[in-house]
């Protein structure tokens, strides 16, 4: 039998303890490599915006690709096990979270707010990066950053759980390149389960998106 897997749930427990404690320590950056981290993700957004609209000639583009390999080995010198995790603001949200983290290159980022009794805000701008149809937003990338927003929704009603079910509904094409918000709200509560309903808005006011989520807290 695996230790984790061992018979004696106290000995489990500990040994979880002490597993979780390793993995927090692992995944927990000084204050200024946070910092300088975010200042890097800012930029790498940048260049991700600049290579998807650059028109330079392709030996530009070869050197420029040469120049962000050496780059990307001197990040990786030293590589920690999975993303960072904690909170560098006291709100608790993950520092590398694709929708709202910081540090993540990926992510717009959309600046959620929790609101008291189950709520939960953002408004942000999205870039070409994030085109689907030619001019509008890509469906899933609203899907994601909606999901995100009724999750924190969720859990700043105390009650936060896995998204167990997302449905959508695409009312109009939703633009970018302008300041879009987004608004959720929990709608009930059944045991483990809470219903959670989003919509996301154009500058003019009109709902691009709405979304309705159950999130399940999971047994264990
Ligand atoms: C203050 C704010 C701070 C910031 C906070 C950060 C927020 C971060 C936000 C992040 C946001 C992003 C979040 C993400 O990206 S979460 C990532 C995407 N989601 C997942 O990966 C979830 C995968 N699924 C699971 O883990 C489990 O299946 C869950 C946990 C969902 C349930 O497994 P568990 O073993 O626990 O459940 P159960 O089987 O005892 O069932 C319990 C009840 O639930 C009902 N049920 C279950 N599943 C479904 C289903 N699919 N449709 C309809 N119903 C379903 C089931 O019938 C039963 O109902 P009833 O018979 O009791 O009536």
């Amino acid at each position: 039998m695996s230790e984790a897997g061992t018979a004696d749930p106290t000995r489990r427990n500990r040994i979880h303890e002490v597993w979780d404690r390793r993995i927090l320590a692992e995944r927990t950056l000084a204050d200024d490599q946070v910092a300088a981290l975010a200042d890097l993700a800012g930029r790498v957004r940048a260049l991700t915006d600049a290579v998807v609209h650059t028109r330079v000639p392709a030996d530009e583009i070869a050197a420029v690709s040469a120049e962000v390999a050496a780059l990307t080995d001197r990040l990786s010198a030293v590589r920690g096990e999975a993303p960072p995790i904690g909170s560098h603001d006291g709100t608790g949200r993950a520092l590398a979270s694709p929708v709202s983290g910081p540090l993540n290159p990926i992510a717009p980022p959309v600046d959620i707010e929790p609101l008291p009794g189950g709520g939960a805000r953002a408004a942000f701008t999205l870039g070409g990066v994030y085109e689907g149809p030619p001019t509008f937003v890509h469906g899933g990338v609203s899907a994601m950053i909606l999901d995100q927003l009724l999750g924190v929704a969720a859990a700043a009603n105390g009650t936060p759980g896995m998204t167990a079910t997302l449905d959508l509904r695409y009312r109009r094409p939703t633009p970018y390149g302008v300041r879009l918000t987004a608004e959720a709200r929990v709608a009930r509560v059944e045991g483990r389960k809470t219903w959670v309903d989003a919509s996301i808005a154009a500058p003019d006011g009109r709902t691009t998106v709405e979304a309705t989520a159950m999130f399940v807290m999971p047994a264990r």
